[in-house]
C-alpha cells in the first residue's frame, strides 16, 4: 500500500509545491508495487481463464462425442421425516419422474468461493447430519442455467422437463459455447490496456487545469476564470495515431474507429479550444479525441497517459450544472470508466450540484477519488481540510476511509503553471509534492479500480463457471456411478447364462440331431417290419383282427366273394397301417417331449417355451385326402388300400391260380419276387372277364387240386403222357373214358368244395407279390409296398421332428443373441461410464487446481 502522509506532514503543509523527494520517492515506489501486484494478478488470472477455457471446451467435447451431459434438478426429498441438511432428490430434465436420494455439499473457502460435490445418500447414515450446508445457491446453476425463453420463464424448469436427453444435452452445449466466448472476451478485457479516468466537479473547480497538470502542459485543455468546457474531452496518447496530435470529433451513433477518417473529422490541435468550449456544443455528444505527444515529459516520470501497464485517457467533463449532472452520471456510469475523479474548489466544498452527482455516481463507483483543488487560496487550510472530510464522511464513506490515498488537497494550476518555461529535465523535481502524491495515488487508484473493475468481473465470472462445471460434473458422476453399477450388475446376472448357453449350444445341436435321427429311423424300422409281418399274414389269406370274415355264398357266389375276401385282406393292411401309424405317433410324442427336455435343460428359466401343443392326431393328415375318414377320433389317411381299384380288382386267377399250380410245388407263398410277379403270370385279358382260357384254367385249376391238396399241374401232364402211353393198351383204353369221367368230377366238386378256403389264400398271395413290388399306390410306383410306407412313416416322424427341433433352435438362437445384446450393451456402458467417472473425477481435480489460480484477494 501507499505510505500514508499524515495531514500534518510538512509535505502536506508546505507551501511550496516544488519537490519534496522522500514522499515522491516514495508514492513511486508505492505505486511500483501496485503495478507489480497488478501485473501478477493479472497473469495469474489469465492463466486460469485459459484453464477454465480449455476445461470447458473439454467439457463440450465430451458432452457431443463421449457422454451426454444431464441437466439435474435438487428437489426437497419427498420423504421428509430425516431430511438432514444438504439432503436432496436428485432428478435430471430428461427423465424428471425418477430420482435419487443424495446430499448436496458446498464449502465455501475463505475467499467465497463455493466447492460444490453430490454424493449418494447412504440411508444408514441418516442419523448423522453431514457437514454440509446447503442453500438453494449451492444447488443453482449460475452461468449453466438453461433457459428456454419460451416467454414464461418461471416454468423453464417444467419445460425443461419434457425434452429429450439429446435437446438437453445440446442446449447444455449452446451454454458452453456461450461461456467460451464469455471466457474470451475476459480474457481479452484483463489485457486491455486501457484505461479512462473521468475528471468531473462544479463548474470552475479547476477541471482543466488539473487535467493540464496530469499531463505536464499547461494549456492543452482550455481554462478560464469563467465557466469554459462544453464538451466532453478525451486526451489519449499520441502513440495511439501514429504520434501525430489532432482532434478527432466523433459523429453521434457512429462505431468510432481512429483508422476510419469516415467514422469522425480531423481538426488541428489547435481547433481545440473552439471546440470544447463552443455554447452550442450538446453535452450527450461523443467526447472529442486529442492525441497528444509526451514531447515536453521527462521519461523519468512519464504522464499518466501511459504509466507502463496501461494507458489512461483522461476525460475532461464540462462543469457541473442542472442540466449536466445526468449526463456526467450516466457517462460515469460506463463500464469503460475505471475511474471518476471529483474536482471540487477548496473555496466552496460540495455544491449541490455536487453532491447530488456523487449520490448517483457512487452508486456505480463505490470509490471516488476526490481532488480538492485550489487549496492554495484558502487560508486556514485545517480547517477547509476538517470540513471538506466531514463532507466527504457523509458524500462517500468508502473514499472517507481510505481518505490518505483517495483525498488530496492541492493547487493545479500551479503544477500546470509550472510547466510554461521549464524544460524537460526539471519538470520532475518542479513537481509539487502533493500533487506527486496525488498522482501516485491515481495511478495506483487506476490499476487498483482496475483489478476490481476488470480483473474482478472476470474472476467473478470464472469461479462461478467453475462452481456450475463442478456441480455438472458431480451429478452426472452419480449417474455414471449408478449407470456403471447397473451394467456391471446386468453383466454378472447374464453373462454366465451366456456362457452356459454357448457351451451347451453344441451339446444341444448334437442333442436335436441324434434325436431327429433316432426317432426317425426308429419309426421307419419299426413300420417296416410291422408292415412286413402283417403283408405276410395277409399273403397267407388271414385277416387282422376285427376284419369281419365275408360269408361265401355258394359257387355262383365264388366271384364276389373274391372281390369281398380281396377287400377285408385289403382293410386288414390298412389296418396294419394304422396301427403302425399310431406306434409311429407315440414315439414322435415321446421324441417332442424329449425335445422339450433338451429346452428345459439349455433354456435360461426366464425364456418362453414353445407355446405349440404337440398334435400327434394331425400326423399323417393328407388335406387332399382327408374327406370323412374317422375311425375313433382321428383322422386316418392311411392307404386306403380297400378302395384303391388297381389292388380290389378280382382276377381268375384269385379263385382258381391255374399258373400257381403249374409251377408251384409248394402252396406256401415264396418270399422270392421273382416266382410270383403276378403281372407277368396272369394275361392282361383275364383280368376283367372269364375268357375260354380263363375257363381251362378254371377246369385245370380244379383238376390239379383234384390229384392232392398240392400236386403240381407238370406232374399231371405227366401222368396224362403215361396214361397215354396206358391207352395203347386195349384194356386200358376199354376203362380209360369212364374212369377219366370219374377223376374229373371228382376233381371239380372237390374244386368246389375247397373255394372258400383257397380263393382267400389266391387273393392274399396276389395282393403280397403285387405289394411286394409296388406301393400299392394308385400311381404306379415300383417301391415295395413295406418300404413305401416306411419312408413315407419316417418321412413324417422326421417333419415333426424338424418342426420341433427347429422351434427349439430359434428360442435358443434368440435368447442367445438377446443375452449377447445385453452384455455387449452393458459392457459398453459400463466401460463408457467407467470413462465417464474418471473424466469427472478429473474435472472435480482440474476446478480445485483452477480454483486456486483464482484464488485472488483484488
Ligand atoms: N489559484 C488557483 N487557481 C486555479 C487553480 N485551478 C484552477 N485555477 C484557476 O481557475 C480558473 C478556472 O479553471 P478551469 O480549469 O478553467 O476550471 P474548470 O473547472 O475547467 O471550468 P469549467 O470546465 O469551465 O467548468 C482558471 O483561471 C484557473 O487558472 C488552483 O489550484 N489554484
Amino acid at each position: 500500500m501507499q505510505p500514508y502522509i499524515p495531514p500534518s506532514s510538512p509535505a502536506f503543509e508546505k507551501e511550496s509545491h516544488i519537490g519534496n523527494e522522500p514522499a515522491s520517492i516514495q508514492a513511486r515506489i508505492a505505486g511500483d508495487a501496485v503495478v507489480r501486484d497488478y501485473e501478477n494478478k493479472q497473469h495469474q488470472l489469465s492463466e486460469a481463464i485459459d484453464a477454465t477455457k480449455h476445461l470447458v471446451a473439454d467439457l463440450k467435447n465430451f458432452n457431443t462425442e463421449e457422454w451426454k451431459i444431464r441437466y439435474p434438478h435438487f428437489n426437497q426429498p419427498s420423504d421428509t421425516a430425516t431430511p438432514g441438511v444438504g439432503r436432496r432428490a436428485l432428478t435430471f430434465a430428461d427423465e424428471p419422474s425418477s430420482s435419487t436420494n443424495v446430499i448436496v455439499n458446498s464449502v465455501s473457502n475463505e475467499r467465497r468461493q463455493m466447492k460444490r460435490s453430490v454424493t449418494l445418500l447412504d440411508e444408514s447414515s441418516l442419523t448423522e447430519e453431514p457437514a454440509s450446508v446447503a442453500s438453494s445457491e449451492s444447488e443453482d446453476f449460475s452461468i449453466l442455467q438453461l433457459d428456454l425463453n419460451l416467454g414464461a420463464t418461471r416454468h423453464a424448469k417444467a419445460l425443461i422437463s419434457n425434452l429429450e436427453r439429446s435437446s438437453i444435452s445440446a442446449l447444455l452445449d449452446n451454454r458452453l459455447s456461450a461461456a467460451l466466448d464469455h471466457l474470451n472476451l475476459l480474457h481479452a478485457r484483463i489485457h486491455d490496456a486501457h484505461s479512462r479516468v473521468l475528471v468531473t466537479g462544479d463548474l470552475n473547480a479547476g477541471k482543466s487545469t488539473f487535467v493540464n497538470a496530469l499531463l505536464r502542459h499547461s494549456e492543452v485543455m482550455p481554462t478560464d476564470q469563467q465557466p469554459l468546457t462544453t464538451r466532453f474531452v478525451e486526451v489519449v496518447s499520441a502513440r495511439e495515431n501514429n504520434d501525430v496530435e489532432e482532434v478527432h470529433v466523433l459523429e453521434p451513433n457512429v462505431k468510432y474507429d481512429p483508422a476510419d477518417p469516415s467514422t469522425h473529422t480531423v481538426v488541428p490541435l489547435d481547433q481545440l479550444e473552439k471546440l470544447a468550449t463552443d455554447i452550442d456544443n450538446d453535452p450527450s455528444a461523443p467526447p472529442l479525441r486529442v492525441f497528444l505527444r509526451e514531447n515536453s515529459i521527462g521519461s523519468s516520470n512519464p504522464s499518466i497517459l501511459h504509466n507502463g501497464v496501461v494507458d489512461i485517457s483522461l476525460i475532461d467533463a464540462p462543469g457541473l450544472n442542472r442540466d449536466s449532472i445526468k449526463t456526467t452520471a450516466n457517462f460515469a456510469r460506463q463500464e469503460e470508466i475505471d475511474v471518476v475523479v471529483f474536482v471540487v474548489s477548496a473555496a466552496n466544498h460540495f455544491t449541490l450540484s455536487a453532491k447530488e452527482f456523487i449520490w448517483q455516481a457512487g452508486h456505480e463507483k463505490a470509490h471516488l477519488f476526490i481532488v480538492v483543488n485550489r487549496f492554495d487560496q484558502i487560508k486556514d487550510k485545517e480547517r477547509c481540510r476538517r470540513a471538506v472530510m466531514e463532507q466527504i464522511k457523509q458524500l462517500s464513506p468508502d473514499t472517507y476511509a481510505d481518505a490518505k490515498d483517495l483525498a488530496h488537497f492541492v493547487d493545479s494550476a500551479k503544477v500546470a503553471m509550472g510547466f510554461e518555461d521549464s524544460d524537460e529535465d526539471d519538470s520532475a523535481d518542479d513537481m509539487d509534492a502533493a500533487f506527486s502524491y496525488l498522482e501516485q495515488s491515481l495511478r495506483s487508484f487506476v490499476l487498483v479500480n482496475r483489478a476490481k473493475s476488470k480483473l474482478g468481473p472476470a474472476q467473478n465470472y470464472t469461479t462461478h463457471l467453475l462452481a456450475d462445471v463442478e456441480l455438472l460434473a458431480s451429478a452426472n458422476s452419480v449417474v455414471a456411478n449408478q449407470e456403471r453399477d447397473v451394467a456391471l450388475k446386468e453383466i454378472s446376472r447374464v453373462k454366465p447364462e451366456l456362457d452356459r448357453m454357448k457351451r451347451g449350444k453344441d451339446s444341444l445341436e448334437d442333442g436335436l440331431v441324434t434325436e431327429e435321427e433316432s426317432v426317425t429311423a426308429s419309426a421307419t424300422t419299426n413300420a417296416k417290419q410291422s408292415l412286413r409281418a402283417a403283408l405276410d399274414r395277409v399273403g397267407r389269406g388271414e385277416l387282422a383282427e376285427g376284419v369281419p370274415v365275408p360269408v361265401y355264398p355258394g359257387l355262383l357266389g365264388a366271384w364276389d366273394y373274391a372281390h369281398e375276401v380281396r377287400r377285408a385282406l385289403l382293410s386288414s393292411l390298412d389296418i396294419a397301417v394304422r396301427s403302425v401309424e399310431d406306434s409311429s405317433r407315440d414315439i414322435t410324442t415321446g421324441a417332442v417331449k424329449t425335445i422339450g427336455g433338451l429346452g428345459d435343460k439349455h433354456l435360461p428359466a426366464d425364456v418362453e417355451r414353445s407355446k405349440r401343443v404337440f398334435n400327434a392326431n394331425a400326423m399323417f393328415f393328407n388335406h387332399s385326402n382327408a374327406k370323412g375318414r374317422r375311425v375313433s377320433g382321428r383322422q386316418y389317411v392311411g392307404l386306403g388300400l380297400a378302395g384303391n381299384s388297381a389292388l380290389s380288382n378280382v382276377s381268375v386267377s384269385d379263385i382258381f391260380d391255374l399258373q400257381y399250380h403249374l409251377f408251384l410245388t409248394d402252396s406256401v407263398p415264396s418270399e422270392s419276387p421273382k416266382l410270383s410277379p403276378l403281372k407277368d403270370l396272369i394275361p392282361a385279358s383275364m383280368n376283367n372277364e372269364v375268357s375260354g382260357i380263363g375257363a381251362a384254367s378254371l377246369a385245370l385249376g380244379a383238376f390239379s387240386m383234384a390229384g392232392g391238396k398240392t400236386v403240381a399241374l407238370r406232374s399231371l401232364l405227366e401222368g396224362i403222357v403215361q396214361l397215354s402211353e396206358l391207352a395203347s393198351n386195349p384194356v386200358v383204353r376199354k376203362w380209360a373214358g369212364p374212369a377219366f369221367g370219374v377223376i374229373v368230377a371228382g376233381a371239380i366238386a372237390y374244386v368246389v368244395y375247397e373255394l372258400p378256403r383257397t380263393i382267400p389264400r389266391n387273393v392274399g398271395r396276389h395282393i403280397r407279390a403285387q405289394l411286394l413290388v409296388t406301393s400299392g399306390g394308385q400311381e404306379e410306383d415300383e417301391t415295395p409296398f413295406c418300404e413305401a410306407e416306411s419312408e413315407r412313416i419316417g418321412r413324417e416322424v422326421r417333419k415333426v421332428m424338424r418342426l420341433a427341433a427347429w422351434d427349439l433352435r430359434e428360442r435358443f438362437r434368440a435368447a442367445l443373441e438377446v443375452r449377447n445384446e445385453i452384455v455387449r450393451q452393458s459392457e459398453e456402458t459400463a466401460e463408457r461410464a467407467t470413462r465417464a467417472l474418471e473424466w469427472f473425477t478429473e474435472v472435480e481435480q482440474r476446478v480445485d487446481l483452477i480454483r486456486g489460480q483464482l484464488g485472488l484477494k483484488l
